[in-house]
């Protein structure tokens, strides 16, 4: 079953672009990485999903349900993560906790209690007195203490520091574990690459990828590096396969995914000092696709 289906999904605003014609279909059970550079279309398409915007055309279903119909009913199934927090002020976290609690049906103080220890978050404290990262953490506890089936999580981490990204992401794989399916944006690719099964790639409101990222890693690339013996920028390469080439004084550096034998005869060729064929991150990977999608 689908637990996120995007048919044609579209939001304008005004006649500026969000998102074109969105097709988008989320596993239940999986891991599902939403990545794209900044004014991509993420949130966008989170905040159509949660009905907080109406598409322009188009439609979506979660679990099942339509997005502008049933929303009601779609807000009490998923837990949420908005980008920015924002809270009324003038609140204590665990009175924000036992108000939130009232929206569900079932009792989970229990949860609720475990996560503020595993996210160090001290309950007594007004939410005024909290930093940034703190609130942060608040609402991950919020969209994490009724044990959704979906989790929608619009750039979850920012605002945390290593440690607390750590503690979260296992959080995810205890919830995954348990059933829950995940729907995380972010624009750092090799963040979501530690936890996700499947990645969407978008770029100017279009999807433009949809791979499971243990494909993505084994797309073969080879990330290539050659020292020469002193700088010569008229080199001209006649190899098929080369992308993302810069030359920098005498090194060479160019992401490769042609034969293997061409590229030794290549090398052995010029006369290198040194080289390196490494794998590349998928960071690199991903830059090189939308280099490819600009031209
Ligand atoms: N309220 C709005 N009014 C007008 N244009 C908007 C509004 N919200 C978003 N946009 C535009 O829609 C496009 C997509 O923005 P969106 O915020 O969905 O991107 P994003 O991928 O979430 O980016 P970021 O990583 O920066 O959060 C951008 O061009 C943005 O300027």
């Amino acid at each position: 079953m689908n637990v996120i289906e995007t048919r044609n999904l579209t939001k304008y605003y005004r006649d500026i672009r969000g998102i074109e014609n969105l097709n988008l279909s989320v596993k239940e059970g999986e891991i599902f990485g939403f990545i794209g550079p900044n004014g991509a279309g993420k949130s966008t398409t989170i905040r159509t999903l949660l009905n907080f915007i109406f598409p322009t055309s188009g439609s979506a279903k979660v679990m099942g349900l339509d997005i502008v119909k049933d929303n009601k009913e779609i807000k009490k199934l998923i837990g949420y993560i908005p980008s920015e927090v924002h809270y009324y002020d003038d609140m204590k976290v665990r009175d924000l906790f036992q108000y939130s609690a009232k929206f569900y049906e079932q009792k989970f103080e229990e949860k609720t209690k475990r996560l503020a220890e595993i996210f160090e978050v001290d309950m007594e404290k007004n939410i005024s007195d909290l930093s940034f990262g703190n609130k942060k953490k608040v609402a991950i506890i919020q969209a994490l203490h009724h044990s959704p089936k979906l989790l929608i999580l619009d750039e979850p981490t920012s605002g945390l520091d290593p440690l607390m990204q750590n503690r979260f992401f296992e959080v995810l794989k205890e919830e995954n574990n348990h059933g829950t399916t995940i729907f995380f944006s972010s624009h750092v690719l090799n963040e979501v690459q530690k936890l996700c099964h499947r990645v969407a790639i978008i770029k100017d409101g279009k999807i433009i990828e949809v791979e499971e990222i243990e494909k993505l890693r084994k797309r073969n690339y080879k990330k290539v590096t050659i020292e020469l013996e002193k700088s010569n920028m008229d080199l001209t390469i006649k190899l098929d396969g080369i992308t993302d080439f810069s030359a920098d004084n005498n090194l060479l550096k160019f992401l490769f995914s042609g034969d293997v034998k061409q590229l030794l005869n290549y090398i052995y060729e010029i006369n290198p000092q040194n080289f390196w064929v490494e794998e590349p991150s998928l960071e690199e990977i991903f830059m090189h696709y939308y280099e490819k999608e600009e031209k």
